[in-house]
């Protein structure tokens, strides 16, 4: 049975800072005992009521757990001083607490809220600290009572904490009048728990701004699954279906927001189709710029292409094929080109002799990748420098909007006369948008990439609709450099992305399948081959960076949380020489890999070696915790050997480890030894493109462990999710609309 009891708490056993888990000694008029549970921001020697109930703990005995905990402002003069003291008003001690209490006695609190000044009355306070200490006083009085509010519907303390920041004073009321306002703007509230919150208030069912809120959450699964838009029809369905409102509804919502702009509905290839308007706005301005692109005249150079090219071969010291030779001619007489192929197939070899002849030419060329490996990849594979795509287009991070810009634009576009892209595959919509707006017409474009690679996590499928559009130059490499002598990591991609099944576990070859039964099996062999027979087998110098788990999934034994767990009590246990930080379920200590999983345009680094400073982390990059500082409560993380970077306690939810992740987390990097589990996952992942993209990241060795079953049915799943993207159609109407 629930009970309310009140009283004070007089000493902090524990205390978490992220959660508000606290243990804590309370005192009520007649008893004294061990209360645990949530509590935001408490502190010893405040008054609280708590709502919770007895439970009888293995080791502790008998404690109470709190349910809900609101602070009650004390009526006593001890109790007074004794919340002035306890640290919620800074700068405030025993002595002058009592001086305050000993001067306005009842009226204490009233004083500080509204008449600050008087506070100077008291020795050793100035008019400054008289305003800071009766602002925080509102401000914690405020802050107590929204989580009274918010308690009632069921939401704990540090939610509450997170609404505050956000909305400071008017929290409840934002919360009463349109609580799906939160999907926006509080990141870990989405639709299903505002609708939850909207139903406590009594908001009705068929209420416009709920319609509007299940329609963007539905979009919004699209966009995430990577979609640019939605068929109308199967839109409102899944509306409907969500929350159970007539068709009719949605249909007049839906409308409505086409009117005021935020969707955009037309029609697309014979069907009525819904785009969030941003990725409207992208596709629409990629297709155009494109054409201009292509259409734009670039800077002649100085010989006929062949001679350019038997010249930068006679430089390069080899012979172009004749696919090769064909493919460089292209990319130097057209504004757009696109090249694909698989491993091996003399992608990189093609970016030199285009680079080289650009070079010769007195063409200002600029190189970049979607992701921080694949830049660095591409700097040291050509020898020249490659950034990100975020940086050559110097993203910053605008205050005022809350939102990453990009300071290369039209207005102020790329000093370059030609841009190559390589892991094109990787390319969403949105960023291309902001490449294309940063690149003038007469500059040559050109974009390498695997085209059976899985798609861009963000949502378009750029790269495979500039193939589709029959109106940019695309060229698809077909023969494979290396041989299996070589190299059966290549062989074996090419052969998987065929349907073949792979050539495993050849002498002296560096592609091997091991066979374990079960799921609980092929985790012990992970483990032990991470632990011992890999780093020794390769003579790895660093296991944890060297060795890379990819797995398709998140979840269950073979996921990337468990395998996390598993791989770090082997490769970084416990020790009374590394600190840790408990953050959730996960155990941050130091040495461990981790990577950072959403992009921070404002995160601060610092290079020691130059003292250099710079801003933004993103979605991807990995790095290793180089110390944690439990007393101050930030953890440091050094990216690229030597990007330092701080991340305070409660941004950790941003960290995750990463010994082992998703393929698709993956794409883009390499890494000297791959291990990969094969044991059952959904169909919808247990795919051919998963697979190969998971293979081509193995640069020494890649090892499958599990079941061969699963690896044949992954060989033999083809079926590639089709997006919704319009960017072919696009091009290829504006095209025809034009002859
Ligand atoms: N015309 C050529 N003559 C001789 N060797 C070549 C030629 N083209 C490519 N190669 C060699 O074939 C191998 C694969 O080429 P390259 O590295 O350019 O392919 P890639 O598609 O970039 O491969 P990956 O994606 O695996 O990096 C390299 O060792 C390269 O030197």
């Amino acid at each position: 049975m629930e009970l309310e009891i009140e009283g004070v708490i007089t000493e902090i056993i524990f205390h978490s800072e992220e959660s508000g888990y606290t243990v804590a000694v309370f005192e009520t008029d007649r008893e004294q005992f061990t209360v645990v549970g949530d509590m935001v921001g408490v502190s010893a020697g405040r008054r609280y009521q708590l709502t919770g109930r007895f439970i009888e703990h293995k080791k502790y005995g008998e404690q109470f757990a709190v349910s809900f905990a609101r602070e009650v402002m004390p009526q006593t003069k001890e109790g007074m001083e004794s919340f002035l003291s306890s640290g919620v008003l800074k700068g405030i001690g025993p002595k002058t607490a009592a001086a305050i209490v000993e001067r306005f006695g009842d009226s204490t609190f009233e004083i500080i809220e509204k008449e600050p000044g008087r506070l100077t009355e008291i020795p050793g306070i100035g008019a400054k600290k008289a305003a800071a200490v009766s602002e925080a006083l509102i401000s914690h009085r405020k802050f107590a009572e929204i989580t009274v509010f918010l308690g009632q519907f069921g939401i704990k303390a540090e939610m509450a904490m997170k609404l505050y920041k956000v909305y400071g004073a008017d929290t409840i009321e934002i919360i009463s009048s349109d609580p799906y306002q939160l999907t926006e703007d509080i990141f870990g509230i989405g639709f299903k728990k505002a609708d939850a919150l909207a139903e406590k208030l009594g908001i009705a069912k068929d209420d416009e701004s709920r319609i509007a809120s299940g329609i963007r959450y539905v979009l919004n699964r699209y966009a995430t699954d990577g979609d640019t838009f939605a068929p109308q029809r199967e839109l409102e369905e899944k509306t409907g279906e969500l929350l159970g409102v007539s068709m009719e509804k949605i249909e007049d919502v839906l409308i409505a927001m086409a009117f005021e702009t935020s969707v955009r509905i037309e029609e697309l290839e014979g069907r009525n189709v819904v785009y969030p308007m941003y990725l409207y706005m992208a596709e629409q301005d990629v297709t155009k710029r494109l054409i201009a692109l292509c259409d734009g005249n670039i800077k002649a150079l100085p010989l006929d292409t062949m001679s350019l090219i038997h010249e930068a071969e006679a430089r390069q010291g080899l012979k172009f094929s004749e696919e090769q030779t064909r493919v460089i001619r292209n990319c130097l007489v057209n504004g757009v080109s696109v090249i694909t192929g698989g491993p091996g197939t003399g992608k990189t070899t093609i970016i030199n002799g285009i680079l080289n002849i650009l070079e010769n030419g007195g063409v200002k060329t600029a190189l970049a990748a979607p992701t921080g490996r694949a830049a660095k990849r591409m700097s040291e594979t050509t020898g020249h420098d490659a950034s990100t795509v975020h940086r050559l287009l110097e993203y910053y991070f605008d205050r005022d909007t809350s939102t990453m810009r990009f300071g290369k634009t039209e207005e102020d576009p790329l000093d370059a006369e030609a841009v190559i892209v390589d892991e094109a595959s990787m390319l969403d919509i949105l960023l291309t948008d902001g490449l294309l707006k940063a690149i003038k017409p007469g500059t040559r474009l050109i974009l390498v990439g695997d085209a059976d690679q899985l798609p861009s996590v963000g949502a378009g499928n750029v790269l495979k609709d500039l193939i589709e559009s029959e109106y940019i130059h695309a060229e698809k490499l077909t023969k494979i450099f290396r041989q299996a002598a070589e190299s059966y990591i290549v062989v074996n991609a090419h052969r998987i992305n065929k349907g073949e099944e792979p050539y495993c576990n050849e002498q002296g070859g560096d592609f091997f399948f091991m066979s374990r039964n079960t799921e609980k099996d092929t985790l012990s062999l992970i483990k032990e081959l991470c632990e011992k027979r890999l780093g020794k087998y390769y003579h790895l110098n660093d296991i944890i960076q060297d060795i890379q788990v990819l797995t398709p999934t998140r979840r269950g034994l073979l996921g990337t949380v468990n395998l996390n767990r598993e791989i770090q009590k082997v490769l970084n246990p416990a020790s009374p020489l590394l600190a840790e930080k408990e953050f959730g379920e996960r155990i941050f200590r130091e040495n461990d890999k981790v990577m950072q999983i959403k992009n921070n345009y404002e995160l601060t680094w610092r290079r020691i070696t130059d003292m250099s400073e710079g801003q933004g982390v993103f979605n991807g990059d990995i790095g290793m915790i180089d110390s944690i500082d439990n007393e101050d409560g930030y953890l440091t993380v050094v990216y690229d050997t030597d990007r330092y970077v701080r991340y305070p306690f409660d941004q950790l939810d941003e960290l995750e480890l990463a010994y082992a992740m998703t393929v698709h987390k993956s794409q883009g990097s390499e890494f000297p030894v791959v291990v990969m589990p094969m044991t059952w996952v959904s169909p919808m992942l247990a795919s051919r493109n998963l697979l190969y993209t998971g293979v081509t990241r193995g640069k020494r060795a890649v090892v499958l462990v599990g079941s061969e079953k699963q690896m044949l049915t992954m060989i033999a799943n083809n079926r590639i999710k089709e997006r919704n993207s319009g960017l072919a159609i696009r091009i290829k109407n504006l095209v025809w609309n034009r002859t």
